[in-house]
């Protein structure tokens, strides 16, 4: 090729470039944030990287403001007073391609799900036949199973470390506990991770391998669909998700093959007993219009999204009462007093009897402000004719979001000790203050899209914490050796005790 016309293709090829980068800087141009944002979004990716994105969001958020730049199309909100806007009861806000990262992708195809899909028509159609499970009222139905794998969790903790006084982290056996009871809740079964006190089957492993590699992805999903989710590299690469997906679907067929009085015999219990996956069977049974791959996906959706979130509440108010030992004692004297008064259910108290104590609640709610299972912003894509937030019009594609960790800190919200342990500013508010202040955390997320499992992990939270302070002292080694890794998941270690067994109160 003659030389010049090479540079005229190369000339042309600068100036398109140069054009791309002026067009992608200029769109969000007057939104302050960190320089490289205007142009890309590699920066994002660094930061989930670190596992420090939570606190990079958080500085950038006290640096520049409520409203800040992330990335050439992508804005974080700080302030929970946008919570209504961005995250509205009805359709038409579509959560981002930040999504479809997580959707696992085989040989088969993709599984979207609840949580993941993109398509609000088709979510509705997952989401409204099963949403009644998830109620308050039925999911107390589901307490005999949480007895039953506390008194599971209780023996281990009795045979492995009471006898031999041996130091143990109480956040590995959180996780065992709170996967064995979402296996227990959704199928009737446990992993065994309780029994044997290890990741048996490599399935937390799993897990936390597949956040590891998709969170980055989230920040970039054109590269995740290019790298991870393409007919090709299915055919090329081992897929991240397949272990999960083999957990599900071995258990949805040995239902299946189960024999059909055991069916019947769930089906017929209608108040207890009765796991996820009857109803999801007997769903799908009786509505034609329902995809066939639902009941696939419904118990995906408990497993992946249900297990370690939990987990992750539970080890921040036990760590926060092991640390903060007045709020150990007051939680302790208030469960004591409730047994002299209207009585508890020993050894495990029940949900009636401890759902409304208050200082029991005000330690819940601070931990789900505090420390959010998941850690990156929530993202939606502004629609068709724009929105208007922090009094600034964006167009239609503009992609939003609010990291929970950065809004349950928001300081004019919840005061200069935001970023502290103080159950004590959820007691003595009125209704209204009180309200304002849960209706700002978005670690169950909101709107149409909130979490369906919010009641059942309130029922496991609140279960697990009575039956711990109540069965055993236990004793934290060294608060410092607590840390927080975050890769959207965001997961704790070093809550290293030793515990002794309680005499029950006279
Ligand atoms: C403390 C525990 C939990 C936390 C903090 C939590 C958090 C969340 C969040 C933040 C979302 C919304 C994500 C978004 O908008 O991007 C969500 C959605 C969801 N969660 Fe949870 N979750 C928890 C426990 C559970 C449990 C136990 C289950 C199932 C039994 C569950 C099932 C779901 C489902 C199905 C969705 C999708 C809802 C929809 O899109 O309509 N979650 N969760």
């Amino acid at each position: 090729m003659p030389r010049a016309s090479v540079s005229v293709i190369a000339g042309l090829l600068a100036l398109y470039l140069f054009y791309h980068i002026f067009q992608t800087y200029r769109g969000l141009r007057d939104i302050p944030g960190p320089f490289w944002a205007k142009f890309t979004n590699l920066q994002r990716i660094y930061w989930v990287r670190t596992m420090r994105a939570h606190e990079i969001h958080q500085k950038a958020h006290e640096k520049y403001g409520d409203c800040v730049r992330f990335g050439p199309h992508m804005v974080s909100i700080s302030d929970p007073a946008v919570i209504p806007i961005l995250y509205p009861m009805r359709t038409g806000f579509p959560k981002s391609k930040f999504y479809r990262a997580f959707i696992p992708y085989t040989k088969g195809g993709s599984l979207p799900a609840v949580f993941t899909t993109q398509d609000e028509q088709l979510h509705k159609q997952l989401k409204i036949p099963i949403a009644p499970l998830y109620s308050l009222s039925n999911v107390v139905t589901f307490e005999s199973f949480v007895d039953e794998v506390l008194q599971v969790l209780c023996h281990q903790l009795d045979k492995r470390f009471v006898e031999s006084q041996a130091t143990f982290d109480l956040g590995n056996w959180l996780q065992y506990f709170a996967f064995d009871l979402m296996g227990t809740m959704t199928f009737s079964k446990r992993y065994g991770l309780l029994e044997t006190g290890t990741d048996i089957n490599g399935m937390l492993g799993a897990i936390w391998e597949f956040m590891l590699t998709i969170a980055p992805m989230t920040q970039i999903p054109w590269l995740d669909k290019l790298w991870y989710k393409s007919p090709l590299t299915t055919l090329l690469k081992k897929q991240i998700a397949s272990p999960i997906l083999k957990i599900v679907s071995d258990s949805i067929n040995e239902r299946q093959h189960e024999t059909k009085d055991t069916v019947e015999s769930q089906k017929g219990n209608s108040t207890s007993n009765r796991d996820f996956l009857s109803y999801f069977l007997e769903t799908q049974a009786t509505n034609s219009s329902i995809p066939s791959w639902s009941v696939k996906a419904w118990t995906f959706s408990n497993v992946i999204a249900g297990s370690d979130s939990t987990a992750v509440v539970m080890r921040t108010v036990m760590y926060n009462l092991l640390a903060h030992q007045d709020s150990f004692n007051r939680v302790y004297e208030e469960l004591i007093n409730a047994e002299k008064m209207t009585g508890l259910t020993r050894p495990f108290p029940k949900w009636s009897e401890v759902k409304d104590l208050p200082y029991l609640d005000a330690c819940v709610n601070e931990a789900i402000r505090l420390h959010p299972p998941f850690c990156l912003p929530l993202e939606r894509v502004v629609p068709k004719g724009g929105v208007e937030i922090c009094g600034r019009r964006f167009t239609e594609g503009t992609v939003i979001g609010m990291n929970p960790y950065v809004a349950n800190r928001h300081r004019p919200t919840f005061g200069e000790d935001a970023d502290l342990w103080n159950p004590e500013r959820w007691l003595g508010k009125d209704v209204a203050h009180r309200r304002k202040l849960e209706g700002s955390i978005m670690t169950f997320g909101a709107g149409r899209r909130i979490c369906m499992g919010k009641y059942v992990a309130l029922l496991e939270i609140k279960k697990i914490v009575p039956a711990l302070l109540l069965n055993y002292e236990i004793q934290l080694l060294d608060a410092r050796s607590y840390s927080v890794e975050n890769s959207y998941f965001f997961r704790q270690t070093g809550i290293d005790v030793k515990i002794k067994r309680r005499l029950m109160a006279a």
